[in-house]
């Protein structure tokens, strides 16, 4: 078994160090509020326990059983209010003080009797670790595996926090159980074990996702979700370099809308945007999991096709073609006719590069508009 007052000491500088570490991240960041909760609610942690543990050392139940269980319960609170603003939840806090301000009315009385009060505690504790876990479980976030361990960890604190409330209920009714104290123990390490691991995983949830939203960021084209051009080089260019080794085909396409001008200007941005994330969709619908397709200009599309010969390559483009144009797209009750002009290519002995290829392929795509647009033109 852990060393009780050791294990207690350890928790209070590490919950002390990491709120230090938040109140720097919040420095450094200065727009993410959550950090500056989660920094005081490490350190309200911290001074629970050491409010709590002075009941060995002094008699005085208004600092060592009211203070304590109150800075108990307001740690949670905290690190939920933190959460909340992490998540953008709108909603304000105001249940959350209300709450905490019920607690303070409800325990005054009871710190002359430290089991009921600590009674109360787990019970307001078992609801706030529960109410974290559904918080977590229902919203979605960018780092869905920090996340999950966090909803774990809060899932158990819940779960344990349950157990020692059935233990403190059964003891107040039929009156102290010895056999209870190791259990207690056990609950109260696990207690202090989860409340620092938790406020751990707290700037890995952020980190996490920031890392994601900055990948999202540098690769990805906002208004379509599609690869944006950077992104598209960078997958392209391997399939290329892997087609040359293996000696396998490979093709791309350049697609272009038509008339996308007369789009706006007839109907509008706004529904110029919405044509620009439905073509997207269509030309993702119509292509395997190994094509690359890419927004790379205002209009117009590139789609890296590997292991892909001349033949399906135009079908392909016939497909899109099809599917762009067959039908048109419904904006607002209103249907916008779009067609688009596709060059298409197949990798020839004299590209080199993705580039050559491409250039070949933005030819094809410039021969089509000149024919009439609303077509699929084959490189030479
Ligand atoms: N709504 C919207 N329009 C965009 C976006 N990016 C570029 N455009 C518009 O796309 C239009 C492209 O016009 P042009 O280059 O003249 O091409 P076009 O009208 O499609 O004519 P062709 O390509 O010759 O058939 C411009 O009016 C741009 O403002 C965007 O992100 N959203």
């Amino acid at each position: 078994m852990l060393h009780l007052p050791t294990l207690i000491a350890v928790s209070i500088v590490m919950n002390i160090l990491l709120g230090i570490l938040m109140l720097v991240i919040f420095r450094l960041r200065q727009q993410q509020r959550c950090f500056v909760y989660w920094s005081v609610a490490c350190f309200v942690f911290a001074a629970a326990a050491i409010t709590a543990s002075l009941r060995a050392f002094i008699d005085a139940p208004l600092l060592t059983v009211y203070c304590a269980d109150l800075l108990i319960i307001l740690a949670p609170l905290l690190a939920i209010a933190g959460l909340r603003e992490y998540l953008h939840y709108t909603r304000s806090f105001v249940y959350l003080r209300a709450l905490w301000a019920c607690c303070a009315i409800l325990l005054a009385p009871l710190h002359t009797q430290p089991l009921l009060a600590q009674l109360v505690t787990s019970i307001v504790l078992a609801g706030a670790f529960g109410y974290a876990t559904l918080l977590l479980v229902r919203v979605p976030t960018r780092s869905p595996l920090p996340k999950l361990v966090l909803a774990l960890l809060f899932g158990a604190h819940a779960l344990i926090m349950i157990i020692q409330s059935s233990i403190l209920f059964t003891s107040f009714r039929e009156g102290p159980m010895p056999s209870f104290a190791p259990l207690l123990e056990w609950i109260l390490v696990n207690h202090l074990l989860l409340t620092t691991a938790t406020a751990m995983v707290f700037p890995l949830l952020v980190f996490v996702s920031n890392e994601n939203r900055l990948t999202q960021l540098a690769n990805y084209d906002d208004l379509t979700k599609l690869f944006n051009r950077r992104a598209f080089y960078q997958q392209a260019e391997d399939y290329f370099a892997a087609s040359e080794l293996d000696e396998q085909d490979f093709s791309a396409l350049m697609l272009d809308l038509d008339h996308f001008k007369g789009i706006n200007d007839q109907y509008g941005h706004a529904a110029g945007d919405a044509c620009l994330r439905w073509v997207a969709r269509q030309i993702r619908s119509q292509l395997r999991e190994q094509d690359v397709a890419a927004r790379v200009g205002g209009e117009e599309f590139a789609i890296a096709l590997p292991q892909t010969d001349e033949r399906a390559a135009i079908a392909i483009a016939d497909r899109l073609l099809e599917a762009i144009g067959g039908e048109p797209f419904e904006y607002q009750s209103q249907p916008i006719h779009l067609t688009v002009s596709i060059g298409v290519i197949h990798r020839k002995s004299r590209h080199e590069a993705l580039q050559a290829l491409l250039i070949d392929a933005d030819t094809a795509l410039y021969t089509a508009k000149k024919q009439g647009r609303n077509q699929v033109v084959l490189a030479s």
